[in-house]
């Protein structure tokens, strides 16, 4: 693996930066009536496609490092892939190989176990209790559970994250009665395994980038200290939160399983816990709330004293959480960090609820800078929710700043995510999520017209679908609301002025997917693409 970028023998950076262009949760979809990406109004778009730049990218499965090809594409493994140029086998291939091989239950595990033995707290398992494979999936969890009581743990507690954002809006039940039953089948000789805390994943526990603590806190007051509305058990609060609200999964409000003593399992000293979540944003905030000494995010109570383990290690940088039970995606030689030895300037910009995207994840779950006096990484910060009531977002603030920022900083590479298409798309709302594509286009359109004007380059594209596919068919005809991401390709476009036609002819290798972005814009800057990474999508 190179360290160092070599100069291309033929290609001439452009005079203006190398801007790309995350279009979050924008794929091409199939055209149809629940497709928001078709149904917008989008010229700018629409002249992309007519480019000889433009192409189809895969943003899913195996070709950005998932298990399988039935598996959805997620900001996390996308951005990773952009940054990366390489595909990096990903948290839920890397988990479900450990499982495998055993390497899951090694020291980190060995300390939660000891702990508890001696201590005679349970052992407590947090995390998003769903297939969905983004940040978690339950047969982990389950894995898990059974090895606790092959080595003879006598008191389990399950937190449970409901899902509804990663799977369907409301399949909970399903998940809880398939995680019931297998507590039921462990709680025998003498065991005691339960749920014992919960809430929808959206307003408890699972806040990213620091949006809102009050997420994190209202888990903190169920999960830890047991305080929350009570329920005799997880179906019976999920079925009431239905009725009272009306909300869907990712939305219900925190609950707290009670039997006749109180609650079933407030977090203890000598208590052993572990988040179960391999995927790193949503799960940083928790992990400082149970790793910080000295934390002023919200009031704590008393901290309990226990041995904490996430599923791997979040942040590399900030080495967060210190045990974590299986080793992260190594991903070194970002473009990040390639550029950063060049000297070439770069800004990273996004708002509050994409901001780690275009950071963090884009260089390979490192949340610093690796040279601050070459790099700058800006925040916009997000509207509070109910985000489809603003579909629109920050997108207009976002491309003013970083139209500003191009003259103010003047960087040679921008890389900026919008976050509509994704967010929005994950409120399941067809009409908002058709204005977010508009708006994103409007910008879309400012900011190409920036670039050029500045004799810049422009290049396209976007993490995976989601705002492309709002339904689902259900087995039986019926049509059901998806508030997930798709499984579609997504677009690829280049504007180069200087190219005839506008944008440079493509010669994309087979199966071209986010991995091929890296060397494409470095190339475009006027580099050889490194040795390691996958091909640029020029051709020669
Ligand atoms: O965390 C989320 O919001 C969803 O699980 C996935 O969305 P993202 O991968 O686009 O962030
Ligand atoms: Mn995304
Ligand atoms: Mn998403």
């Amino acid at each position: 693996m190179l360290t160092r970028l070599l100069q291309h023998p033929t290609r001439r950076p452009p005079e203006g930066p190398v801007v790309c262009i995350v279009l979050d949760g924008v794929g091409i979809g199939r055209g149809d009536f629940g497709d928001a990406v078709a149904q917008a109004r989008t010229p700018t778009l629409d002249r992309l496609r007519g480019l000889p730049s433009f192409t189809s990218l895969l943003a899913h499965g195996t070709a950005v490092g998932m298990p399988s090809d039935a598996d959805m594409g997620n900001s996390e493994v996308g951005h990773n892939a952009l940054g990366a140029g390489r595909i990096v086998d990903q948290g839920a291939k890397l988990v479900t190989q450990a499982i495998a091989s055993g390497a899951i239950f090694g020291p980190a595990w060995r300390r939660c176990i000891d702990t508890v033995k001696t201590s005679g707290e349970p052992l407590h398992l947090i995390g998003l209790l769903s297939d969905g494979n983004v940040h978690s999936h339950i047969d982990h969890l389950i894995a898990l559970l059974e090895r606790a009581a092959l080595e003879g743990v006598p008191k389990v507690r399950v937190h449970v994250l409901l899902d509804g954002r990663d799977v369907p809006a409301r399949s909970a039940l399903a998940y809880i009665d398939r995680l019931e039953a297998v507590l039921a089948r462990l709680s025998q000789d003498g065991r005691d395994y339960r749920i014992a805390s919960g809430g929808g994943r959206m307003v408890v526990t699972m806040d990213r980038y620091e949006a809102d603590w009050k997420i994190v806190e209202r888990g903190w007051d169920a999960h830890v200290r047991g305080l929350g509305r009570r329920f005799g058990s997880a179906r019976e609060a999920v079925e009431t939160l239905y009725k009272e609200t009306g909300l869907d999964d990712q939305n219900l409000p925190a609950f707290v399983i009670a039997d006749a003593l109180g609650p079933v399992g407030p977090i203890r000293d000598g208590a052993a816990v572990i988040l179960f979540n391999f995927r790193g944003d949503r799960a940083l905030e928790l992990t400082r709330a149970f790793e910080e000494e000295h934390f002023d995010e919200f009031p704590r109570g008393p901290k309990p004293r226990v041995e904490f383990a996430g599923m791997t290690q979040y942040d590399g940088d900030l080495q967060l959480p210190s045990h974590f039970l299986v080793a992260p995606p190594a991903i070194a030689g970002t473009m990040g960090e390639l550029l950063a030895g060049a000297g070439v300037t770069q800004l990273a910009i996004s708002e509050t609820h994409k901001f780690g995207h275009v950071t963090y994840f884009w260089n390979g779950n490192r949340s610093e800078p690796f040279d601050p006096k070459r790099e700058k990484y800006v925040e916009v910060e997000s509207d509070g929710p109910p985000l489809e009531h603003r579909p629109w977002m920050r997108a207009a603030e976002i491309t003013d700043r970083l139209i500003a920022e191009l003259d103010a900083y003047k960087p040679k590479f921008v890389r900026v995510n919008y976050a509509n298409g994704d967010m929005i798309g994950h409120t399941g709302d067809l009409g908002a999520t058709i204005l977010a594509v508009e708006a994103v286009d409007l910008c879309l359109g400012r900011v190409i017209e920036a670039v050029r004007a500045r004799k810049g380059i422009t290049v396209v594209t976007a993490d995976h679908g989601n705002a492309d596919q709002m339904f689902d068919l259900r087995p039986d005809g019926a049509l059901q609301v998806r508030t997930s991401h798709s499984l579609n390709r997504v677009p690829l476009a280049i504007v180069d002025p200087r190219a005839p036609g506008g944008g440079p002819l493509l010669a994309p290798p087979p199966a071209a997917g986010l991995s091929n972005v890296a060397s494409t814009c470095l190339e475009l800057l006027g580099f050889l693409p490194p040795e390691g990474y996958r091909a640029s999508l020029l051709a020669r």
